[in-house]
């Protein structure tokens, strides 16, 4: 397995395969690597010959208060994870090489109504950012699949509906949340908990349960439900950003109408935002 940190390298390698008739499978991360992400690897190679991980830290898409700063970088031990994973290549920039003019930039993708409310409310600009630099990821790495977690539910929607507007030839392949054993999806942030807030951590999935069977017994209250949710998280001690109820097609607040339904979920403990969602049928 090879790193390689410039695009002119990268494009290069490419090509080679390209000529050798091998498809391109990537998976867009921002490094600390985990399972989760090792289970988006292995998906990519199942449906590619050759996997690009990418590792880059995006500044676009945090806010000025944010993480960017503390966000873990441990390039040498994602390495060593991808390498065991089958992955062919990975690919690390640096800021400069993918903002060379800086954050600046004239150029940059919205998709406006996917990416209203839920994490879009709470971290304006977010998905601005998201959907430049995984257009720009497209351009770089030409992929002909690329897998993303279904954990960042609405990103997942966001790179969709982008990727059908601007009619970039890649197939955007989803993949299950891979969570601990006590069901706390498995995150890079979570190593920011403290032992006792990793301790309470694992109510997020299980109010997520709680309220999906309430919807399977029939009930359709939804803000009412909305309202508990969040009442138990705060009880728990988290301090909820948002419990939405929503269509899984088109995000927007769920409707009796609506057979397929997702809950939205986020969180803080202490400092630590987590997220978390779960579809059902009804
Ligand atoms: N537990 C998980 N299961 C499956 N996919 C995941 C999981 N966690 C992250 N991913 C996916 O991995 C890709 C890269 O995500 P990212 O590097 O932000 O990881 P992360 O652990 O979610 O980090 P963060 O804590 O910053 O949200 C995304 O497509 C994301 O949805
Ligand atoms: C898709 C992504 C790599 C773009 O920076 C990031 O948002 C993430 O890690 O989910
Ligand atoms: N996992 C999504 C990337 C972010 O939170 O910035």
């Amino acid at each position: 397995m090879r790193t390689v940190h410039s695009l002119k390298e990268l494009r290069s390698i490419l090509r080679n395969y390209r000529q050798q008739g091998k498809t391109i499978g990537l998976v867009p991360t921002m490094g600390n690597l985990h399972e989760g992400h090792i289970s988006l690897v292995r998906k990519a190679s199942e449906a590619a010959d050759i996997v690009v991980t990418s590792i880059f830290v995006n500044p676009m898409q945090f806010g000025a208060n944010e993480d960017l700063d503390k966000y873990p970088r441990t390039l040498q031990e994602d390495q060593d994870k991808l390498a065991e994973a089958g992955n062919t290549l990975v690919f690390a920039p640096s800021v400069d090489e993918v903002y060379p003019e800086g954050m600046a930039r004239q150029t940059k993708v919205l998709v406006p109504e996917v990416s209203e409310g839920h994490c879009g409310a709470s971290r304006p600009g977010h998905f601005e950012g998201v959907a430049t630099v995984v257009a720009m990821l497209f351009n770089m790495v030409q992929p002909d699949v690329a897998v993303f977690g279904e954990k960042d539910f609405q990103q997942l929607a966001v790179i969709k509906k982008m990727v059908r507007d601007l009619m970039i030839p890649v197939n955007v392949v989803g993949a299950p949340t891979v969570r601990e054993e006590d069901g706390l999806a498995k995150s890079s942030r979570n190593g920011y908990l403290s032992e006792e807030e990793r301790a309470t951590a694992p109510i997020v999935f299980q109010t997520l349960n709680r309220v999906a069977e309430q919807l399977q017994q029939g009930r359709s209250d939804f803000q009412a439900l909305e309202q508990e949710a969040q009442n138990v998280l705060a009880e728990a001690g988290l301090r909820p950003d948002y419990f939405n109820i929503v269509s899984s097609q088109t995000l927007k607040p769920a409707t009796d109408e609506d057979r397929e339904l997702t809950l939205l979920v986020a969180a803080f403990l202490g400092t630590t935002r987590l997220i978390d969602n779960l579809s059902l049928s009804r």
